[in-house]
């Protein structure tokens, strides 16, 4: 069995066990040591690190197994391991912050299926490389997602499309809804920290920089503690202030950014106006863009207020269609094909309508007005249905033939000339009746 060391900078971390391929030995052997340092591994005596999944600011995270539990459950060990030159002040915040993940998994995380479980948070001293020393490490066992983060996801499989980034949305509303509820803040929600399982449930990770709000009946929010992520953190956070439940609305809205448009934060921020420009990237709904970027207001108290005020605005204005009752669902009386077949009918129909009349009748209004009139009864009998599809082909062949056939009802205009027309009838209808279509489908996005 394979199973990888946790001390940090350990030269070769694989280590490999035969005998640990035999599960009774697995579960009954006391103790394994790193076969190039020395660390124990497995872990408060039930957990077997067998991979790294990644490192972050404070700590690293590894798959690992827990024998005490039958099949092995899989799980995730995080270690306390900050990098970089640190202050004593700030080691003692960053090991705050780290046991105060500990603390909201263990008071959130087995109530909501989609923040991960806790199952252990420990200290394991163990001898120092440095001689006559000893070194402290802090583990915090969770529940395991099988699956990707959205960054990885983003990479994959490039930009999400609208329908993804609102069920994006509205799951991650729900967990922040049920997480500010109980006067905690995630304060660092952005897409490597949002985790899809196979079966497709997204979970809210990385309670790490979570901040508990303290005094949320006086209206205060609490201070930042300066724990953030460049690009995703709003300016209260950045600046180092008070935090309030829209400071995760602002992160998250950020987050459905670089989700859509597949840039990064830092790119969609123009710093020189002080403004978001990311609708140049992409075009969605209107009204979900506004929902965005009113979350995205420099001001948090501009910003909607709360997870569940976002929610409503949502459900009010963006319920997909698939999603509405059968029965309120507006069906298109015509589909493009039958609306632009029609419009082809009818400016063919309407060309040889008048040149036939134009060439009765001498003044030059009565066939105008008859001929439009003519074309207003067969418009609307197509919106009625009463001629549709072959009737349609009989009308416009019959009425071809007659005024091909009969030299008196296209006087003067030869039978090129005819066909010129009609085609030109055709055409010009067919580009109206598009033009007008979009419009339409614009004013109905809009309003
Ligand atoms: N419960 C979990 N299940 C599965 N994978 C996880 C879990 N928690 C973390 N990971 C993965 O482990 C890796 C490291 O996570 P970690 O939280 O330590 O750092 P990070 O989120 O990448 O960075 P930072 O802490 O700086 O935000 C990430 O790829 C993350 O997706």
């Amino acid at each position: 069995m394979e199973v990888y060391c946790t001390r940090p900078h350990c030269p070769r971390p694989q280590n490999h066990f035969a005998d640990l391929d035999d599960i009774t030995t697995l579960k009954t052997t006391q103790q394994k040591f790193c076969l190039t340092c020395g660390m124990p591994l497995i872990l408060d005596g039930r957990y077997v690190t067998i991979n790294l999944l990644g490192r972050g600011g404070f700590g690293a995270a590894f798959l690992a197994r827990d024998r005490r539990i039958p099949g092995m459950r899989s799980c995730v060990v995080k270690q306390f391991q900050p990098a970089g030159d640190f202050t004593p002040t700030q080691l003692q915040l960053a090991q705050q912050l780290f046991e105060r993940e500990a603390e909201v998994l263990a008071q959130i995380g087995n109530e909501h299926e989609q923040i991960p479980d806790l199952f252990a948070f420990f200290p394991v001293t163990v001898p120092s490389l440095q001689l006559g020393q000893e070194d402290q490490f802090f583990y915090l066992v969770q529940e395991y997602i099988d699956g990707q983060n959205l960054e990885e996801e983003l990479i994959q499989k490039g930009r999400f499309s609208e329908q993804q980034v609102l069920h994006v949305l509205q799951e991650i509303l729900n967990v922040l809804k049920f997480v500010h509820d109980r006067n905690i803040l995630h304060r660092d929600i952005k897409p490597s920290n949002i985790m899809r399982r196979r079966d497709g449930k997204l979970f809210l990770l990385d309670f790490g920089a979570v901040k508990q709000v303290t005094n949320a009946s006086s209206g205060r929010s609490g201070s930042s503690t300066g724990i953030y992520s460049i690009g995703f953190a709003p300016p209260e956070q950045m600046a180092g202030g008070q935090v309030y439940p829209s400071t995760d609305l602002y992160a998250l809205a950020v987050t459905i950014l670089t989700l859509l448009t597949g840039q990064e934060a830092t790119q969609l921020f123009d710093a020189h106006s002080n403004q978001w420009q990311w609708r140049m990237h992409v075009t969605v709904n209107p009204r979900l863009a506004n929902i965005l970027d009113k979350m995205l207001l420099s001001a948090a108290n501009q910003r909607f207020q709360s997870a569940d005020q976002v929610l409503k605005v949502l459900s009010h204005q963006l319920i997909p269609p698939t999603l509405l009752p059968q029965t309120k669902q507006p069906q298109p009386s015509f589909s493009p094909w039958e609306l632009l077949s029609g419009a082809a009918f009818s400016g063919f129909e309407g060309a040889l309508i008048a040149i036939a009349l134009f060439s009765l009748f001498k003044p030059p209004i009565i066939p105008l007005v008859v001929s439009v009139l003519i074309l207003g009864i067969l418009i609307f009998a197509q919106t009625r249905r009463w001629i549709e599809k072959f009737s349609l082909l009989i009308i416009s062949g019959i009425t071809f033939a007659l005024v091909l056939f009969m030299p008196f009802l296209r006087r003067g205009i030869g039978v090129e000339e005819v066909i010129i027309l009609v085609v030109m009838g055709c055409l010009l209808t067919v580009a109206v009746t598009a033009v007008f279509r979009l419009v339409y489908k614009l004013l109905y996005l809009i309003f």
